[in-house]
């Protein structure tokens, strides 16, 4: 475990995207989760040595989305990464896949997720660094991460191996969000995101006025969704506090570096969208074709 840990810790020599890949593997071996204290499996991760960092304009915008959970990273990450041209990678939606694949982490991961936890460093790893060799197999450059780095840690990971342009931090008032958690629902025919909530919060005692329209699914998909498992009141409030302790010094991490951009959601979709592209600065062909 150690071996393991000490390797981590040495953010530069981990992959990312990267041309001299060296796959190690450490299937053998036996880590404590620090998240969930219980002896666990360590996947391989890949590792990279030297490689590189390309000049921003060879390659495509490298991109985070922080927030907290309900809040709209999936949603607006995959919208810009339609307009922008670049893969919207989703750490949670990697451990979803893994927990589906019913392949050797699936048990532990089903079991640190249900109970609102974070996946240790060295799985999350793993399996972005999958994720990006795949990615980069298929010709992808740059990038928009959701809900990676969401540690210290894993953002000087990051920070070790690959620069990283901007980072969006998406903003919400905490009642909403459980609001919107609770209200998440996935077809599981097309994979499609809804969300069946009607936010409606008056503004008082200093405190904006707030609306948001349901995002509801054709009829097609009706019959056919699903929730999270991990989206019930108890399993929320526990990620809210955990991002409150892990997650919010992530922002304070890229604060101090100017590279961080608050967004206030002013509202749903129709009201958000146009905002942020307009502080993103896309240009007016670009909302028309994001519209479309
Ligand atoms: N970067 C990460 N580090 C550790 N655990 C992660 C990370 N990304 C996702 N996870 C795990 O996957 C779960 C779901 O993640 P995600 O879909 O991003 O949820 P949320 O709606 O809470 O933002 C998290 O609660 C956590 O257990």
């Amino acid at each position: 475990m150690a071996a393991a840990l000490t390797r981590l810790t040495k953010p530069a020599s981990l992959a990312f995207s990267s041309v001299n890949i060296i796959r190690r593997c450490f299937s053998s071996a036996v880590a404590v989760s620090e998240t969930n204290n219980a002896a666990s499996y360590v996947p391989p991760f890949v590792l990279d040595s030297n490689r590189p960092r390309k000049d921003p304009k060879d390659r495509n915008v490298q991109w985070v989305f922080l927030g907290c959970p309900g809040v709209g990273k999936g949603t607006y990450a995959s919208r810009l990464c339609n307009l922008l041209g670049v893969p919207h990678i989703a750490t949670g939606d990697l451990v979803r896949e893994e927990l589906a694949s019913s392949g050797p982490l699936s048990q532990q991961l089903s079991e640190i997720v249900n109970q609102g936890k974070l996946v240790s460093d060295e799985i999350i790893i793993s399996l972005l660094s999958k994720r990006l060799e795949a990615g980069e197999a298929k010709g992808e450059s740059g990038f928009i991460l959701d809900g990676f780095p969401r540690t210290i840690q894993q953002a000087e990971i990051l920070e070790g191996v690959t620069d990283i342009d901007l980072v969006v931090n998406l903003k919400l008032q905490e009642d909403i969000l459980i609001d919107k958690c609770l209200g998440r629902r996935i077809c599981s025919q097309c994979g499609g995101n809804f969300n069946v909530a009607s936010i409606n919060v008056k503004g008082e005692n200093g405190k904006r006025g707030i609306s948001m329209a349901p995002l509801l699914p054709p009829p097609h998909c009706m019959s056919k969704l699903i929730t999270r498992s991990d989206d019930t009141e108890a399993v929320v409030k526990q990620r809210l506090r955990i991002y409150n302790e892990k997650s919010q010094p992530v922002e304070e991490f890229y604060r101090s570096q100017g590279k961080l951009l608050e967004f206030d959601l002013p509202g749903g979709i129709p009201e958000s969208w146009p905002k942020l592209l307009q502080v993103l600065n896309l240009d007016d062909e670009e909302k028309q074709s994001a519209a479309a």
